[in-house]
């Protein structure tokens, strides 16, 4: 009966973002996450472990499955926070749990939410600007937050319904949120932040903070220049009218705010995964090339990353 009166959630591809989201929303829904294994195991014996800003304490009664046939009847939503390398194989692999399920992406880079597209017709759009790592199998830690996060109706006619269902839902965890009336430009509004500081702490093994040093801030205004430039070539409508502009919020706001954590792709860089580089600069650079725009600095930090990525010397 609990179903009934509390929201089903599924999270699929659970690490650092979608464990943390589960030990908060646990709080007032019935939370399933789709986990690797090891957090699995962890979770199942002595519930998830979380510290930082969200409080701190170990959350029982997430339920973790490792395979689709887990997955009951009665999940109201789902929200993705597998890596953007990493949606395809996983609305794959859940393909029969989410048809005809509104779909939430909270994922960095552009293009997640185009695949999850091709899985259900009830896509929302999102973004999260907090930090999270993986302290280790069933332990999270949140750190720094610089914004709210942003919900909108990415596509299908039972969205807006789905939109405003899933921000009552996150906003009675204790969750600050907003609906955003533009989605797609907030996708790009949140990349700026990451085109600007993962690769550069991925390859410095430097915290967000290094970006604003003397000898960084330029090639961080290169690549912001470079992307306002695609973006207005795109016809996104980014929420500051020329990237000096942002570049002042970046340097003024963002970087202070998450000065003394590391990003999603230093940790991946660290631990010998796939990077989101080519949702991220990488992007910009492909996008460039169409609309005959020169992406040095993005492609030449795209170029490291991917070389980092494939040498484990130089990482
Ligand atoms: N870590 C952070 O502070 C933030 C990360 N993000 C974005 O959120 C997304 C997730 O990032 P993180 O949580 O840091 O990554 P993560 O790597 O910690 O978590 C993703 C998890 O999904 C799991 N996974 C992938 N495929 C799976 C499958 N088929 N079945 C079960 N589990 C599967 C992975 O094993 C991994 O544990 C990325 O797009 C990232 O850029 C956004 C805001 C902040
Ligand atoms: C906002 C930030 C930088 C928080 O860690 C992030 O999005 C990431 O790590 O990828």
């Amino acid at each position: 009966m609990e179903s009934l009166q509390r929201p089903v959630l599924l999270i699929l591809g659970a690490g650092a973002v979608g464990l943390s989201l589960a030990g908060k929303l646990s709080g007032t829904a019935r939370v399933y996450v789709a986990c690797r294994p090891a957090h699995a195991d962890a979770i199942r014996e002595q519930g998830l472990a979380i510290e930082g800003i969200w409080g701190n304490g170990t959350v029982d009664g997430i339920i973790c499955v490792t395979d689709s046939w887990e997955v009951p009847a009665g999940v109201e939503f789902v929200i993705v926070t597998a890596k953007g390398t990493d949606t395809r194989a996983i609305c794959e692999e859940y393909a029969e749990v989410i048809r005809g399920l509104p779909v939430a992406s909270l994922q960095n880079g552009i293009g997640n939410e185009e695949i999850i597209a091709e899985y259900t017709d009830t896509v929302v759009g999102g973004t999260v600007t907090t930090n999270f790592s993986v302290v280790g199998p069933g332990h999270v830690r949140v750190r720094s937050e610089s914004a709210p996060m942003q919900l909108g109706v990415w596509s299908g006619d039972g969205a807006a319904a789905a939109l405003d269902r899933l921000i009552g839902i996150v906003r009675a965890a204790g969750i600050p949120v907003e609906a955003s009336d533009d989605i797609r430009a907030g996708k790009w509004t949140k990349a700026l932040l990451n085109i600007a500081v993962n690769p550069l702490s991925a390859l410095l093994r430097a915290p967000v903070g290094a970006a604003a040093d003397d000898d960084l801030r330029e090639i961080v205004a290169g690549l912001i220049r470079e992307t306002f430039a695609v973006a207005g070539a795109e016809g996104v409508r980014l929420p500051w009218t020329t990237a000096d502009d942002y570049l002042e919020h970046l340097f003024c706001v963002q970087v202070p705010d998450f000065a003394a954590v590391y990003p999603s792709m230093y940790y991946d860089l660290r631990l010998g995964r796939r990077t989101e580089i080519d949702l991220l600069n990488g992007y910009i650079v492909r996008l460039g090339e169409r609309h005959g725009i020169e992406t040095p600095y993005n492609r030449c930090i795209a170029g490291l990353i991917r070389y980092a990525g494939a040498h484990p010397d130089a990482r």
